[in-house]
């Protein structure tokens, strides 16, 4: 079955048991404090390996008529009888001193309303039937959910392996589901179980016993503590035992232990009937302890963060659902039919992140007058009138398909177009997972395998639905087509940005590459650090992000004056004393991770921006080395007042417009073993600056990786070893 089937299952489910299952939590974990109550009572004995025959040996000597002795679930032995003066007692006794402890109490309101409504839902039968079939629910939903876990996952062995964090809801709703998966199963089970009991589904508990149509007729006065049964069998193993009604031979001890049941001859001790119990009787009273915890306190504290769980569980999911049914309705408002369509736009995408990126997509391409159909790439089809393919895609699982792709592949050698299409393959990936855009990778292959395609732009891979790498794309097809793709900036969250007025402190001169570097001062409190992004709003009422330092409290950025830059132009007609509005982001995953000692900086550019305050504020915690690319020595004196105040340990300088001519990654590459010793101790490699910088590093470090180590870059990956923010 398909990952869509088990979430569609998963929700459907989840949605039409919402309120009962809001119900049964809440009462669950009232219902859960009743065995902590009761266990906490001071009722409870220990036996200490005491027999029964000891425990009527006491008792019978302080009692002058006993009837019952009842051994409950937390050890309370209860005791019932006819004093000296004629008067029925009933209470709880000390097994080894026979003193009385106290009596019974009547169960609390509470507890009995509770527990009317969560058995029932006061509807008596229908109420109870209606439980069963929940319980039978979450049950599914909690099979589905783990179905889904795995897939999520990557398999059983990872299941508990690291969980990239995405939104707080998904992350929260995984990590609790691995814990709580077991026992939320043990829970609904053990509920459906005890239903069908009540509907008397199943066998009868009672055990029919028979008496034997002869009975010895002894009655020589053995003492009953004496008899075999009972001297050789310990307390532990009592639940309830009867005495006779008369002194008659035929009259006989009722003993139930734990396994079987015994009628005893009560002069001979022989046993008149013995039957064992059958499965569904101990079924019946492991369902019961499981389900509610009676005698165990340490499973009531399990159940009551079960219900807890079960409470997070339908907010996180119904948050999830909400998020991903709003981005999944596909913002694509101009339907152009697939036969009439010139440009074809197929999406792969799972929570319909990718769908938000094609409908930017479409629009632009409308807007240069491209007759554009968007469609899944399941739907591929005949496109008798189409010049262009254009595929943006996600990537699940371990590498794999999206599920509205899965039959992608099949379809293209299956399907063949009169007419050769160029085509594009975007991918939509996370570094957090090993196979990085795997499934974009696939199709990219497939594609220049088959005749009847030819690559218009080559394959781009895009981390974490970064959209300035979206716009980097578009540059690149803007440059091969020769018409302008102009793309409205992506409507992520209509969150409100918070914009902080800074005052310029300081402007460095435009260098040779018509770089500058810019310090400003807040006028508010702000919170920022090094490697965070900041957001400035340019004429055109589109927000750049820069990667900022942190230096001595000011925020360092540096920026690069692009001829028809908007927002570069601005920030280069600032003069010191001027005032600039600023939407701080943070970038948690280009921070500096606090277990990293050593750290391996790589940057070009103005990418180098972001390390001028990691220097200075990881100086004295952390060996921090520096490989920077820069086109000329010149470009350097713009970092350097920085570099000099707080040195990295090691400062390796790539200038690609020099005589050398290198690059960062010649460097890297020369520095093989190195880099290769140091990722096997934990080194973490920063990456900052332009996107064909990172690409090149990442293959250099693969290649690293695979002949000095053995191992694929992913490894370290995983291990959040290489942090990147390129653009
Ligand atoms: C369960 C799961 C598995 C993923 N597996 C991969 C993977 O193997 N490779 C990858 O590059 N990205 C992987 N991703 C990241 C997604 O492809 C990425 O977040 C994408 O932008 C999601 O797009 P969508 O919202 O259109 O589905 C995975 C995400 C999730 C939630």
């Amino acid at each position: 079955m398909t990952l869509s089937v088990w979430r569609f299952s998963h929700q459907l489910l989840a949605l039409a048991s919402s309120l009962f299952l809001l119900l049964a939590s809440v009462t669950g974990i009232i219902l859960a404090f009743e065995p902590l109550v009761e266990g906490s009572k001071p009722y409870s004995a220990s036996f200490n390996e005491q027999t029964i025959g000891q425990t009527l040996e006491i008792l019978e000597a302080q009692y002058p008529e006993i009837l019952s002795l009842e051994v409950d679930r937390y050890n309370r032995v209860l005791l019932e009888g006819i004093d000296a003066e004629g008067a029925s007692f009933r209470y709880y006794v000390d097994p080894e001193s026979g003193k009385k402890l106290g009596e019974p109490e009547e169960k609390s309101a509470l507890f009995r309303f509770t527990t009317n409504l969560h058995r029932s839902l006061f509807l008596k039968s229908v109420g109870r039937f209606f439980v069963g079939l929940f319980s039978f629910l979450m049950c599914l939903i909690t099979i589905t959910g783990f179905l889904l876990l795995l897939q999520r996952q990557g398999g059983w062995k990872k299941l508990y392996s690291k969980i990239p964090k995405e939104d707080k809801s998904s992350y929260y709703h995984v990590i609790l589901g691995r814990w709580f998966i077991l026992p939320i199963l043990i829970v609904g089970a053990t509920g459906v179980y005890l239903s069908l009991e009540k509907f008397s589904l199943l066998p009868p508990l009672a055990l029919e016993h028979r008496l034997p149509e002869q009975i010895d007729e002894t009655m020589d006065g053995t003492a009953s503590y004496e008899l075999e049964l009972f001297k050789n069998t310990p307390l532990e193993e009592l639940r309830k035992l009867s005495y006779p009604f008369s002194e008659f031979p035929e009259d006989y001890f009722e003993v139930a232990l734990q396994d079987r049941e015994l009628w005893l001859h009560q002069y001979t001790g022989e046993a008149l009937s013995e039957l064992s119990y059958p499965f569904t009787t101990l079924a019946q009273r492991w369902s019961m302890l499981l389900h509610t915890g009676q005698g165990s306190l340490l499973w009531a504290i399990v159940l009551l963060l079960v219900g807890i769980s079960l409470v997070y569980f339908l907010y996180s999911g119904i948050r999830i659902w909400g998020v991903r049914t709003r981005k999944t309705k596909k913002s694509s408002v101009v339907v152009v039919p697939a036969e009439e369509a010139d440009t074809i736009l197929l999406v792969g995408s799972e929570t319909g992140n990718t769908f938000a990126f094609a409908a930017l997509l479409q629009k632009a391409l409308l807007d240069l007058g491209k007759q554009t159909h968007v469609a899944e790439l399941n739907s591929y089809q005949m496109y008798p009138k189409a010049e262009e393919l254009i595929i943006l895609t996600a990537t699940y699982g371990e590498g794999e398909h999206t599920t509205n792709g899965r039959h992608f592949l099949k379809l293209l050698d299956e399907v063949s177009q009169q007419q050769t299409l160029n085509y594009s393959v975007v991918g939509f990936g996370s570094l957090q997972y090993p196979d990085f855009c795997a499934f974009a990778i696939d199709i990219d292959k497939k594609l220049a395998e088959l005749p009847g395609f030819e690559e218009n732009n080559p394959l781009f891979k895009i981390n974490n639905q970064d959209f300035r790498a979206f716009e980097t794309w578009a540059q690149g097809w803007s440059a091969k087509s020769g018409q302008v793709l102009k793309l409205e900036p992506l409507k992520k969250k209509k969150k409100k940005r918070r914009y902080i007025p800074f005052e310029v402190i300081e402007k460095s001169a435009l260098n040779l590459d018509d770089t500058f570097t810019l310090k400003l001062r807040p006028q508010k409190k702000a919170k920022f650090t090094s490697g965070d992004l900041a957001g400035i709003l340019a004429e055109d009422g589109n927000i750049r992000q820069y990667s900022i330092a942190k230096v001595a409290g000011d925020l360092v950025l540096s920026v690069k004056k692009h001829e028809h830059g908007l927002c570069s132009t601005l920030l280069s007609q600032l003069a010191p004393g001027d005032s600039l509005m600023i939407n701080l982001q943070k970038n948690h995953e280009f921070h500096l991770p606090g277990f990293a000692q050593h750290v391996l900086l790589i940057g070009n550019g103005t990418g180098i921006a972001p390390y001028l305050g990691m220097l200075e504020q990881h100086h004295s915690d952390k060996e921090i080395h520096l490989l920077a690319g820069l086109r000329t020595k010149e470009s350097y004196e713009l970092y350097k007042p920085y570099l000099e105040a707080y040195p990295p340990q090691t400062l390796e300088l790539a200038f690609s417009q020099e005589k050398e001519g290198q690059y960062v990654q010649d460097i890297l590459q020369q520095k093989a073993s190195w880099v290769a010793k140091g990722l096997e101790n934990e080194m973490v490699i920063m990456i900052c600056g332009s996107l064909k910088m990172q690409n090149g590093v990442l293959e250099v470090l693969e290649n690293i990786c695979q002949t000095e180590l053995g191992v694929p870059l992913s490894d370290f990956e995983n291990m959040e070893q290489i942090r990147m923010d390129c653009y």
